[in-house]
């Protein structure tokens, strides 16, 4: 077997191989079985790329170095994946030939035993000036596990720098993760939707997962008690967590009910997968991690479907999803020795993991924008619809206003009216006559009085009847209405007794007064084909402004008795 050369300045680019290597099936080898099949030959170059893929047993590897430095070296050798469940390291003694035990680290074992203290198994050699060390190295599992059985080669102290380059990107990774899932905790108390509060939890299962993946877990806070399970168990909690938000976020019940179904389907597959990790039967949660993650792609076609519904969030939401998808295609590619390991596809899972939740933290803003526009939206209709209602109730108080002081109106001239002639009631006769008079004075017009008063109204009503009575009221209204001018007041005082105010001299007006003595005589009033006719009896006083209207009607009103006492059918001028 060639030996692998290390100088002093290891920089983790040599590897220790796999070009010798045995797979001990049954687990049951002893070292001295194993040095016996290294000696007939048994060790082989590995198939596969890296991975030994999903296999029981254990894995040896033989290892010659030579160290060409002329001085004692300090080597590492670094595992190169995250975790493997037993590695113990055998070097040969020179005077025996024997293999002996130099190192056995176990991720069961607690921290402190480790002789490197790094997140990854490292395992230090010591080298005398120019020796050659044969090495043999078993990778173990408990059951079936993926394997690497490969190490790197540093010096010490550039193993030791690039921990620290190492350290600022996992602490870049999980402060991005503690950052986004503060944001969205902030953002959820804000806004009172949800699904910032799953997304808020899920970021942070982002970084107990990658800690306990990676080794940071058993390196920092379970220092003591570290089980395998504990990476299935944080896996799943993700798992979980990731569906859970994104059924809250692409709303798959309410728009793609069917897809939904699937996604409960793999949330039951999470939660077994949660429960078998916890019991730590490592069948089963290696059978629903990997049926878990074949079924991720789902959600990318939920997010595409709810893209074709319309939701662009939805869209970045499918592009976020597929680069942890494709991050995990390349780890189960890895993990199955398809491709070989190498420093990207070793962290592009996380790094994927961080540019999913950055994209998802995108997707989420352009929510959070149309939520507003969507809010701001209906508060404008909701304003307009608001200032419609208030015009159409303004315009309704308006006409109703109308309609009121039109009714108003026409019930105060209703007061104001005689319900039989339609003329000014007694009332209403007063208030227009008082004004007449005002502004007679004030244009120095003469004004007289007649109160007129049907005679013998008692004999038609007893004969003919009441109504014959009313249409002889009425005639004689229509008569009088006949003359009256625009500023004349003419008005029913009672009874069978009307009062009309004239702007005229005393000798016009008792004229105006014997015009409708005659016309009243002669008019022929019909009632059931029963003709008669009636006569008035007027009293005319010419008005005096000063001593007001009441006492101008007593003047005129003594006026037509005495015509009535005259034998009626006449006029007569009163005095005061
Ligand atoms: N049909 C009718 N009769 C009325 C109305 N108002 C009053 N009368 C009647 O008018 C009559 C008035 O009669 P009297 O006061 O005795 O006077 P008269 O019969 O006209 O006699 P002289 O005035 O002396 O000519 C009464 O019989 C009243 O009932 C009315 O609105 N309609």
């Amino acid at each position: 077997q060639n030996a692998i050369e290390v100088g002093g300045n290891e920089q983790g680019l040599k590897r220790t191989g796999q070009q010798a290597v045995y797979h001990d099936a049954t687990n049951a080898l002893s070292l001295v079985e194993v040095a016996q099949l290294l000696n007939e030959g048994q060790f082989k170059p590995l198939s596969s790329a890296g991975s030994t893929g999903l296999k029981k047993g254990a894995f040896w590897s033989s290892i010659v170095i030579t160290n060409t430095f002329s001085i004692p070296n300090d080597i590492f050798l670094e595992y190169i994946d995250h975790q493997i469940i037993h590695i113990d390291l055998y070097i040969k003694d020179k005077l025996s030939g024997k293999y002996q035990l130099v190192h056995q680290l176990s991720l069961t074992k607690p921290f402190i035993h480790r002789p490197v203290r790094s997140h990854r198994f490292t395992l230090p050699l010591n080298f005398s000036a120019n020796e050659t060390q044969e090495i043999l190295v078993r990778f173990g599992s408990d059951e079936a596990g993926f394997t690497y059985p490969s190490m790197r080669i540093w010096t010490a102290d550039n193993f030791y720098e690039a921990q620290t380059g190492e350290a600022s990107f996992i602490s870049f990774l999980f402060g991005s993760f503690f950052l986004m899932s503060l944001f969205a905790l902030v953002a959820g108390v804000v806004t009172r939707q949800e699904v910032f509060y799953y997304y808020s939890i899920y970021a942070f299962s982002k970084i107990t997962c990658w800690a306990t993946i990676l080794g940071f877990t058993h390196q920092y806070i379970l220092r003591e008690n570290f089980h395998w399970s504990l990476m299935s168990t944080s896996g799943a909690i993700t798992i979980i967590c990731g569906l859970l938000f994104s059924r809250a976020f692409l709303k798959s019940k309410q728009f793609t009910p069917k897809l939904d179904k699937v996604l409960l389907l793999m949330l039951a597959n999470a939660l077994l997968l949660l429960i078998s990790a916890l019991f730590q039967i490592k069948v089963i949660a290696i059978i629903t991690i990997t049926v878990a993650l074949l079924l991720y792609p789902v959600l990318i076609g939920v997010g595409f479907a709810r893209w074709r519904q319309g939701s662009k969030e939805a869209g970045i939401y499918s592009i976020a999803w597929s680069f942890l998808v494709i991050g995990l295609i390349i780890q189960a590619l890895r993990d199955l020795g398809v491709v070989e390991h190498n420093f990207i596809n070793y962290y592009w899972p996380p790094a994927a993991s961080l540019l999913e939740m950055l994209t998802i933290m995108f997707a989420m803003s352009m929510m959070v924008n149309r939520l507003r526009k969507e809010k701001n939206a209906a508060k404008a209709s909701y304003q307009a619809h608001l200032e419609q209602s208030k015009a159409l109730l303004e315009m309704e108080v308006k006409a109703r206003t109308m309609e009121l002081e039109q009714a108003k109106s026409i019930a105060e001239q209703e007061a104001r009216k005689d319900p039989l002639t339609g003329i000014h009631n007694r009332r209403s006769f007063f208030e227009r006559a008082e004004e007449r008079l005002k502004l007679a004075q004030r244009s120095q017009q003469r004004c007289c009085l007649f109160v007129i008063d049907l005679d013998h109204f008692k004999q038609i009503n007893d004969s003919m009847g009441h109504g014959a009575g009313d249409q002889a009221l009425c005639t004689f209204t229509e008569i009088v209405n006949r003359r009256v001018r625009e500023t004349d007041v003419f008005g029913r005082l009672g009874g069978e007794e009307f009062a009309l105010l004239v702007t005229e001299g005393l000798s016009t007006a008792k004229l105006v007064g014997e015009r409708l003595v005659s016309d009243i005589a002669s008019e022929k009033i019909t009632v059931n084909d029963t003709s008669f006719s009636i006569s008035a009896s007027i009293g005319l006083v010419e008005v005096n402004i000063e001593y007001g209207i009441e006492l101008a009607i007593k003047t005129a009103d003594e006026a037509m008795y005495m015509a009535k006492r005259s034998g009626r059918n006449r006029v007569m001028i009163g005095q005061y």
